[in-house]
């Protein structure tokens, strides 16, 4: 039975400014093994298309190449990756070797496309390059050789899955004469060995080596003449499994073409780094910078507490200010005053409020508090040294220990705490002395004596601060005949973790923080907002990665046309040259979020150790989470960017692609 049946084969190429050429005119021919077939021809004559077409690189022609009983024309996608893997060994003129792999790998390369075994493909290779006399430059790169040698490879690349046709397109066109005939006894024994040998030749030399020799002429067959008798030996095949290339393969294959592009692609890499870095850094230094605020403003504050005020009528107001009269922009502004100054009708906590308070769920305690702020009315004196109060306090829980940096909190009716740079102001040992305070207390002012027990000193509270005991300001009220209203309340709960949920009640019935905790919210909301714009700028500039991946990989493209070709005519599959290029982009992306992650650390390291030392704060926090969204978005960007051009790659014409000059 013979291996191979041409059945009136016709070609037709449609020229691209509209019109047809005939390359192929009904060619008929049989082929057995063991023969070495010789095709003849002027230039341009259709030997070319020919093979091509048996080789089942082109599939768009008429009649019937018959392989196996079945027309080529009418193989499954897969049927003729099969047949390119198992049945069909390529030998070019100039050679086609991948140049960034070795010999062996370029050798075995049908076999990686197979997943076959790193063992078994290596030992293949070898026991190959060994036959055809190169075993000693097995780990050399095709450019580290000579011509004849390159051809030599390329036969036993040809020869790795044991197929049983050759098709050798002038296969010693470029070589001098004496490597030519090294390189004809070599196809000569793969012949005898039993295989179909399709050779195109110019040479008439190179065709009285042959069995046979097809002379084509205008796309006909216009002799076959049987020349010599080769003996062959019955071919017993080696029985090797091809299967589709696995994913690992694809990126083994990618990695291998991004070392041989080791200086282009770190650059590329590291141009899109900076992008993510930006992006990362910005992140990191929002998150540092909010966190530093949030945990100052906490550890001056005791986490069971939550301060409680009333909303003064300016948070309680909708009315645009545009649209009030003089009058009640005048009054407004009366009341925003009172208010800063714990002054104000409406700021005072009635019995109706406290009670409502207390009844929050997990609240198991409250403390009633007044703090009001003036300027140049209160004064404090000792030994003719005067200072001015302007924050007068009662104590409560929200106090830290820590806070009071000398002394004890005050007990007593006539005893007070004062801020220390307030108490420095009156000179040194003042603990546990008398001090003269001045005091407007409703409309009357007072002049009073009481004990400083202690210190105090917290960088969330700097103006000067007087602290009373809650009754002892209640007490100095009633003897002036006045009445002390509270305007804080501290709720107290046992378990901190309850306290968000209290102080998010605390606002749903109507009042708010204290004055500290809605200007860290105000601030933390402006900061995430300055952060995530600052984001969204560094973000722009993955824009610019992602085009400078894209170009890249479609130069890429364009420099490897030929070896995608040779990788589709040893049996690659659309999916697997996308892989290949898409695990490119993979490596670039991966790379260049590992470069910007680290240099983000690094930065990090270096703006921390500066603002610990000028500053005491870390204002870059760097977490893992940040680090991983850095290398998720950096591959999802370049795999993006690679889309086009590893489809572009996957959709080449292997013809036109082994064409390409
Ligand atoms: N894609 C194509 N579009 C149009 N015409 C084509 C195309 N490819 C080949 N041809 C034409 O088909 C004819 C046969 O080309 P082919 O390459 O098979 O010749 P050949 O015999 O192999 O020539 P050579 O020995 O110079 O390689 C030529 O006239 C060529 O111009």
């Amino acid at each position: 039975m013979p291996v191979m049946e041409l059945k009136n084969v016709t070609k037709t190429y449609k020229m691209a400014g509209g019109g047809t050429f005939e390359a192929l005119r009904g060619i008929s021919a049989s082929f057995e093994a063991g023969e070495l077939v010789a095709i003849v021809g002027e230039s341009g004559s259709g030997k070319s298309t020919l093979m091509n077409a048996i080789g089942g690189l082109d599939s768009d022609f008429g009649g019937e190449i018959i392989y196996e009983g079945k027309n080529l024309r009418n193989f499954s996608t897969q049927e003729l990756v099969d047949y390119h893997k198992k049945s069909i060994g390529f030998i070019f003129q100039n050679f086609n070797l991948i140049s960034h792999l070795n010999l062996i790998d370029n050798v075995s390369m049908a076999m990686t496309l197979s997943n076959v075994s790193e063992d078994f493909r290596k030992k293949r290779a070898k026991e190959l390059l060994r036959k055809v006399g190169l075993e000693k430059h097995m780990y050399k790169k095709p450019d580290q050789i000579s011509g004849g040698q390159k051809q030599r490879v390329a036969i036993a690349r040809a020869l790795v899955n044991d197929p049983d046709v050759i098709i050798a397109d002038e296969p010693t066109g470029a070589l001098d004469a004496e490597t030519t005939d090294t390189i004809l006894d070599m196809i000569r024994e793969i012949a005898e060995e039993g295989k179909l040998v399709l050779m195109v030749t110019h040479s008439d030399k190179v065709a009285s080596h042959c069995s046979r020799v097809l002379r084509i002429d205008n796309g006909e067959l216009i002799s076959d003449e049987q020349q010599l008798d080769l003996e062959y030996t019955e071919n017993t095949r080696e029985d090797i499994k091809v299967k589709n290339m696995s994913m690992w393969k694809a990126i083994k294959l990618a990695f291998l073409n991004m070392k041989a592009k080791l200086g282009r692609n770190l650059l590329v890499a590291l141009g899109s780094s900076i992008g993510i870095m930006s992006v990362v850094l910005m992140l990191a230094l929002g998150k540092g910078v909010t966190s530093y605020v949030s945990s100052t403003m906490k550890s001056y504050t005791n986490p069971n507490i939550t301060e409680v005020h009333k909303k003064s009528s300016t948070q309680q107001t909708t009315k645009n200010p545009q649209n009030m009269s003089r009058e009640e922009i005048a009054k407004q502004q009366q009341e925003n005053m009172a208010a800063l100054t714990g002054s104000g009708t409406n700021t005072g906590f009635t019995k109706k409020d406290i009670e409502k308070l207390s009844k929050i769920k997990h609240v198991d305690r409250y403390q009633k508090g007044y703090s009001s702020f003036s300027l140049g009315t209160n004064t404090v004196k000792y030994n003719n040294k005067q200072a001015s109060l302007m924050m007068l306090q009662t104590m409560s829980d929200s106090i830290s220990k820590s806070s009071i940096v000398e002394g004890k909190a005050p007990k007593n009716n006539h005893e007070i705490m004062l801020d220390r740079a307030t108490a420095d102001l009156l000179g040194k040992n003042i603990l546990d002395k008398e001090v003269t305070l001045t005091l407007k207390i409703g409309e009357k002012t007072i002049t009073q004596n009481f004990k400083v027990t202690g210190l105090y000193e917290s960088q969330s509270q700097s103006s000067s601060t007087v602290f009373f005991t809650y009754a002892g300001l209640q007490d100095l009220y009633k003897t002036n005949q006045e009445k002390l209203l509270p305007n804080v309340v501290y709720l107290h709960t046992a378990n901190k973790d309850n306290t968000k949920m209290i102080k998010d009640k605390v606002k749903d019935l109507g009042y708010t923080g204290s004055m500290q905790e809605q200007m860290t919210e105000m601030f933390t909301k402006m900061l995430n907002i300055i952060t995530w714009v600052l984001t969204a700028i560094a973000a722009v500039s993955l824009v610019v990665s992602a085009i400078m991946i894209l170009v890249v990989l479609n130069i890429s493209v364009v420099e490897r046309t030929k070896e995608i070709g040779v990788l589709k005519a040893l049996g690659a599959r659309r999916k697997d040259i996308r892989r290949i290029f898409a695990s490119e982009a993979f490596l670039i992306g991966i790379t260049s979020g590992a470069i910007g992650v680290v240099v983000t650390y690094v930065l990090g390291f270096f703006i921390n150790n500066f603002t610990k030392a000028a500053f005491e704060v870390n204002v870059v926090s760097m977490t893992t989470k940040y680090a991983i969204a850095g290398i998720v978005i950096s591959v999802v960007i370049s795999m993006i960017a690679g889309i086009l051009p590893s489809n572009r790659a996957s959709k080449l014409d292997p013809v036109e692609a082994l064409r390409k000059e």
